[in-house]
């Protein structure tokens, strides 16, 4: 069975961080899910089917961290439904569309949200390039209030030139600093916020590799930190003790080849991204509200209650 184009696409995206951040990351698969049942040719209820988790299979396989992708995934596979193939066909389009409507609003929601815990004059310090935390500052500005920023650059994908230049186009003065500088700099930072790439159930937070140490130094700095993430970055499988995969990119993107030619034979890790402990968070602001880190399991249980399916896996039935 081919895949359709746009998902292999999508999947190759995501995977070489053409499409990244986890909230995009998440539209993408909803997005590519509908191409896959809106241009099937299968015959049979069961060859859909099918052909939607081979779909799902090979987007869940592009990057293991934000768990925004799987919890697309099973937002709409789970709501494929009906005896017929145009039935089956209809409910999984309209369960993706449905999913990124709610991506919108839920981040336009946090956002104001999150813009409350911002004053008037305050300066901001970023880590990587998320667009929930980004969306608090656009909030921010709509409520009038005058934003600075200190702008972390990110190695080593230098995810902060995203955010430097989004910050301009929303008129923040922006500067650009090496991560190395953060501690120096947090002395002039009113608030830390960052995004999430995946919540656990107690409260840690899993987002771009040097978030961990921004969090320590900003508590020890007394400088509030605060994780925007939508509800879709709850990880619900934490809830039964599984862990967080941390993904491991290639050493390339850290030591280039002639680097390496000149350094030696030397191991080079690359880990991208980190897990910050409850305790050096202040708050995570979500769509539904504003939560310490150790209640957010409170949100996920609503949420996520019934368990963790993963509805692009074969049934063993089958
Ligand atoms: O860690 C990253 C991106 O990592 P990468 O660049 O490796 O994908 C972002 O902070 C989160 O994904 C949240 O982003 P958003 O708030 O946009 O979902």
């Amino acid at each position: 069975m081919d895949l359709h184009p746009t998902v292999e696409t999508t999947a190759e995206d995501i995977a070489s961080m053409e499409t990244r951040g986890a909230a995009t990351i998440g539209a993408a698969a909803a997005a590519a899910l509908r191409v896959q049942a809106g241009e099937s040719d299968a015959v049979t209820p069961e060859a859909f089917r099918a052909e939607l988790r081979v779909a799902g299979r090979r987007l869940h396989e592009t990057r293991p961290t934000a768990v925004s992708l799987p919890n697309a995934l099973r937002y709409v596979l789970r709501r494929m439904d009906g005896d017929e193939v145009a039935t089956l066909r209809a409910s999984v389009v309209k369960a993706a569309t449905e999913f990124e409507q709610r991506l919108d609003r839920a981040q336009s929601q946090l956002g104001a949200i999150g813009a409350n815990r911002l004053q008037d004059g305050d300066v901001v310090m970023t880590h990587c390039h998320s667009t929930d935390a980004l969306a608090c500052v656009e909030a921010a500005l709509d409520q009038g209030k005058h934003l600075e920023a200190i702008v972390k650059e990110t190695r080593p994908r230098l995810q902060g030139h995203i955010t430097a230049r989004a910050l301009r186009e929303m008129g923040v003065p922006v500067t650009l600093i090496v991560d190395n500088a953060a501690r120096r700099y947090l002395d002039d930072a009113d608030h830390v916020l960052v995004g999430a790439d995946a919540i656990a159930a107690d409260g840690s937070v899993v987002n771009k590799i040097g978030t961990s140490g921004l969090a320590v130094n900003a508590r020890e700095r007394g400088v509030p930190i605060v994780v925007a993430a939508q509800t879709i970055k709850l990880h619900p499988a934490t809830m039964t003790g599984h862990t967080v995969e941390i993904e491991m990119r290639d050493e390339r993107e850290v030591v280039s080849d002639e680097d390496r030619a000149d350094i030696g034979d030397v191991a080079v890790e690359n880990p991208a991204f980190d897990v910050t402990p409850p305790r050096h968070i202040d708050a995570i602001v979500t769509e539904s509200g504003q939560f310490p880190p150790e209640s957010i399991v409170t949100l996920m249980r609503e949420l996520f209650g019934d368990g963790v399916a993963e509805p692009w896996v074969e049934p063993t039935n089958e």
